[in-house]
């Protein structure tokens, strides 16, 4: 489990190993497995003070991996692909980046990035290409569409997906992928846009374990802790199962909300009341005062929960789950669609249920 420290030492040229020696210093319990990463440092000319992110490399298998040196393409650069990028230019990774809509290439191309006329191109020039689309057909068609990656990739390459997809469709990526000769690995991602913008991410990994264990240093980067589940589909299945969860638990916030106001009760109340409870999340903590105010800053787009929602029926459907809140809530999430709340955080989906003020609008 990932922990901050924060300790007053004199800064040097290496923050890490300073850290890592006051960690086992003062934290004796502290696993053997224990990795760190500055969440921030000060000037020298400040009280000596850092602050670090601890965390195992992963619950059941903490292998470390070198540092990855090759060059790294990153396809996709929306709310999640373009911080997740950013991340790895201020690392100081060689990376090529890619986009449909080529503007939001140019502050990565600002920040030193290079640019790729076309998946293909990203591919053939970088030994590992990261993937980061919104959806399964943009996923397929990315890679393995008319200069798509799969034409660029080959032997030594490896192609990561760290899109939310089906299980069917991660399949097929890792199909196209390894017939060229180069690994895939599955890689979706839990956490939004400020984990992603911090490097908070949770990579929900599965494939070839070679690849996985050559960008370890890579996800370590962009997150806070990854998983590596074994064949492909797992990372996909884990993802669609968290964000059917994720949605149903906005859905019902989303009622309690708007039940607490019309019995008379201040919702901010609510808010707080829910945050000291044992249903404490974050998601509420956070959310839930500009949902009081009916503001919707994007972070995770509507369109994309209902889409896993979507996915994670079928998924469900596959094996014959039943998982009647789920489509309860997607149902919801389809109602607020329609009223063109898409592109708004998926904590629009409190609007759905103003039935009267968007019937009478
Ligand atoms: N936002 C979030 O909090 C999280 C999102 N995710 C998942 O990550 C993925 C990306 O999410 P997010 O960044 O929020 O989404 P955005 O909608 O912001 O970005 C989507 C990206 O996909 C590209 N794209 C869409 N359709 C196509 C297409 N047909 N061909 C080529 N490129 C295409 C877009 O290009 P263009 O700029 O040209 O439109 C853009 O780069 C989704 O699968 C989402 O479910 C996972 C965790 C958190
Ligand atoms: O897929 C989106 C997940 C958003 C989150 O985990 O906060």
């Amino acid at each position: 489990m990932p922990f901050s420290f924060l300790a007053k030492a004199k800064p040097t040229n290496n923050l890490s190993s300073t850290a890592m020696a006051l960690c086992s210093t003062f934290c004796p319990r502290i696993p053997t497995n224990f990795r760190v990463k500055p969440i921030s440092s000060f000037p020298s000319n400040s009280p000596f003070c850092l602050s670090f992110k601890v965390y195992s490399s992963q619950a059941t298998d903490a292998s470390f991996q070198d540092k990855f040196t090759g060059r790294v393409g990153f396809l996709g650069l929306g709310i999640m692909g373009s911080p997740m990028a950013q991340s790895l230019i201020k690392a100081g990774c060689d990376v090529t980046v890619w986009n449909r809509t080529k503007s939001k290439c140019d502050p990565l191309i600002s920040l030193g990035a290079k640019h790729g006329s076309s998946p293909e191109e990203v591919a053939a020039n970088c030994d590992v290409t990261f993937a980061m689309l919104a959806d399964p057909e943009s996923a397929i068609d990315v890679a393995c569409g008319k200069n798509g990656a799969v034409s660029g990739m080959g032997p030594g390459k490896g192609y990561v997906d760290v899109s939310t997809v089906d299980v069917a469709t991660a399949k097929l990526i890792n199909g196209h992928i390894k017939a060229t000769g180069a690994l895939f690995l599955e890689a979706p991602v839990s956490g939004s846009k400020k984990p992603a913008e911090d490097g908070q991410l949770i990579f929900l990994t599965a494939g070839d374990r070679a690849l996985y264990d050559s960008v370890a240093s890579l996800l370590d980067i962009m997150g806070k802790s990854r998983f590596y589940l074994g064949e492909v589909g797992n990372g996909a299945a884990m993802k669609l199962v968290v964000n059917m969860i994720m949605g149903s638990m906005m859905a019902s916030f989303s009622e309690g909300l708007l039940l607490s106001k019309k019995v008379g009760l201040d919702p901010n109340v609510l808010v707080e009341v829910v945050s000291q409870g044992a249903i404490s999340a974050p998601m509420y903590s956070v959310k839930g005062p500009s949902m009081v105010k009916s503001l919707y800053p994007t972070a995770f787009p509507l369109k994309h929960q209902q889409k896993d929602l979507r996915l994670a029926l079928g998924l469900a459907e596959s094996v014959s789950q039943s998982t009647p809140i789920a489509a309860a809530a997607n149902e919801l999430y389809k109602v607020a669609k329609s009223y063109g709340l898409s592109d708004e955080d998926f904590s629009a989906v409190i609007e759905a249920l103003k039935a009267k003020s968007h019937n009478t609008a």
